[in-house]
């Protein structure tokens, strides 16, 4: 199991008492497979994310990425663990403005220490995977709102992640290039053996999900009904 989430607990100070974001979730994702994450504003994806991420450590409850249980671990073995296994894309991919599309990917390459032949290779192959090949050589401001976040998506993929954790790709784009996003996050997902978490707004990209899992108040529940 590439994410297993058991009896997550969360909560953050509110006041003179606590708020419960998350309360006993307990998830697995399989390698190869994507579990879409839907709920009102407010029930707790984002925490939810944050947790799988490493980011949050949760009350209570286990977070195991790659087989390997993060509780009690080191900042430092966190981050490490993070840098090898995880790959995030954001709601908006914060770009740098001055970094060609082939240079976005590159420099995570270089941060890992990567020899800069290898690097270069290795985003000329995902920037193909996302189709944007011929893009390669474009600063963000020549790139349109859904060739940023293939560009995000790609970026994400850099080390290799056995986790992908994908924040709302489609808040920024129409309806058709979200659909587009989402399609290619379920075809890496699939070729690239991922294990992906898919939090969305938008129901309609439900169809591509292998799990829906659907949180009410800070609770998990997977439906039972027929997309
Ligand atoms: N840092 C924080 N401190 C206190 N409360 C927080 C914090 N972050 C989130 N919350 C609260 O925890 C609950 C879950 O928030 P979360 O951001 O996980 O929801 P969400 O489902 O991602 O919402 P949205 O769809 O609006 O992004 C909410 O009640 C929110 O107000």
């Amino acid at each position: 199991m590439s994410l297993h989430l058991s009896g997550i607990t969360l909560t953050y100070p509110d006041g003179e008492d606590r708020l419960t974001a998350l309360d006993q979730v307990t998830l697995d994702v399989p390698k190869g497979t994507l579990t879409a994450v839907v709920g009102p504003s407010g029930s707790g994806k984002s925490s939810l994310l944050a947790v799988a991420a490493t980011l949050v450590t949760p009350d209570a409850g286990t977070v195991t990425v790659d087989g390997v249980t993060t509780t009690g671990m080191s900042r430092r073995d966190l981050t490490e663990l993070r840098r090898r296994t995880i790959g995030i894309v954001f709601q908006q991919p914060h770009l740098l403005p001055a970094l060609t599309a082939a240079e976005q990917l590159e420099v995570m390459a270089r941060i890992d220490g990567r020899p800069r032949a290898a690097a270069r290779a290795r985003a000329r192959e995902l920037l193909d995977a996302v189709g944007l090949a011929a893009q390669a050589g474009r600063r963000p401001h020549q790139l349109s709102g859904g060739q940023r976040q293939r560009v995000g998506i790609a970026r994400a993929l850099m080390n290799d992640p056995t986790l992908l954790l994908v924040d709302e790709p489609t808040s920024a784009l129409d309806h058709e290039r979200g659909a587009v996003v989402v399609d290619l996050i379920t075809r890496l997902t699939h070729e690239r053996a991922t294990a992906t978490v898919l939090v969305t707004h938008d129901r309609t990209h439900l169809t591509a999900a292998d799990e829906i899992a659907e949180v009410h108040d800070g609770r998990l529940g997977f439906p039972t009904v027929a997309r």
